[in-house]
């Protein structure tokens, strides 16, 4: 069998240029769409998404501004940027990079983020509206995960999904998405026994475990759509995904490639929840304004 790669470059690019779309028609009413980035220390990774996700903002004419903190940044300083974000009125939304050092409390600092602006969809308020179906900001890389299915002609009701992976951004909402269109979804993990037996029954597997090269075709029921939302650096430093491409590719029929696949998607997405909350803050002002 042969596989279809899935190109989330692509993909992106084009959701990118109707978010662009959108962005013109904001400016035309005097708003200029704008996202905060927040960054602490030095992390090199950190450093290189951070400046990906600023240089995306302005390729479609939205405002980026990076708010740098040293390493030993108090909680209290931190909390009190955050705040300060909240209150501006030409920042639509703020993104607190992640990891944080360990001293902070990454949570305390997540929830200290406005709703309205957290375009990361990562605050307990989020979680929850989405938990329940309501209308917020979805997380960036599982709602990427499902334009790029959608993108693809991938049908995901009565599908049977596996998510490998349980975290907070990515394997648990990722699970919640796919149940509202109507997958089967299982979640699997470390502690999971005998992990291929489950991923074997997979119509559409989600691998974001972490952990390099780590889904082979023993995982692979023959033309199962396969994404990869890993990121991770071999031990060459060559960035790979948690799928190892080579050996599942023939089994698959559709795969997401390490890079180029959904790692492009999760920035697409977070522009695309700036300018909307950058659109639900013009409609809202102008509702007061008629009031
Ligand atoms: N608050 C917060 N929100 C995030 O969304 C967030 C975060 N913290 N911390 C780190 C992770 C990681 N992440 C990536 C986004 C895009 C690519 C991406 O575009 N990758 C390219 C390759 C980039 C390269 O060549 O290094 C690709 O896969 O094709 C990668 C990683 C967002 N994250």
């Amino acid at each position: 069998m042969s596989s279809a790669i899935i190109n989330g470059k692509e993909i992106g690019q084009e959701i990118r240029k109707s978010v662009e779309k959108r962005v013109e028609k904001l400016k035309e009413q005097g708003i200029i769409p704008g996202l905060a980035v927040v960054l602490v220390g030095e992390n090199p990774a950190s450093k290189t998404y951070v400046a990906n996700k600023q240089k995306s903002c302005e390729a479609i004419g939205m405002f980026s501004e990076l708010i740098k903190l040293p390493e030993d940044v108090t909680q209290e300083a931190l909390l009190d940027q955050i705040r300060g974000l909240n209150e501006r009125e030409d920042i639509h939304g703020i993104l607190v990079q992640l990891p944080l050092p360990k001293h902070i409390d990454e949570e305390a600092v997540i929830a200290t983020i406005s709703p309205e602006k957290d375009v990361d969809g990562f605050s307990p308020v989020s979680v929850g509206k989405m938990m329940l179906g309501q209308d917020t900001y979805l997380p960036c890389t599982p709602f990427g995960v499902m334009k790029l299915l959608e993108h693809s002609g991938i049908e995901v009701a009565g599908k049977h999904a596996v998510i490998v992976g349980r975290s907070h951004i990515v394997g648990k909402p990722m699970g919640q998405l796919l149940l509202q269109k109507d997958a089967t979804v299982t979640y699997t993990h470390s502690k999971t026994p005998d992990l291929p037996s489950f991923t074997k029954q997979a119509d559409i597997l989600i691998a974001a475990v972490g952990r390099a090269n780590f889904i082979t075709k023993e995982h692979i029921k023959p033309g199962a759509v396969v994404i990869d939302v890993g990121i991770n650096r071999d031990e060459n430093n060559k960035l790979c995904g948690d799928v190892d491409f080579a050996d599942v590719a023939d089994a698959a029929s559709h795969i997401t490639p390490v890079p180029g696949g959904v790692g492009p998607m999760t920035i697409t997405m977070l522009l695309e929840n700036t300018v909307q909350a950058a659109e639900k803050k013009l409609e809202q002002d102008k509702a007061e304004k008629n009031m």
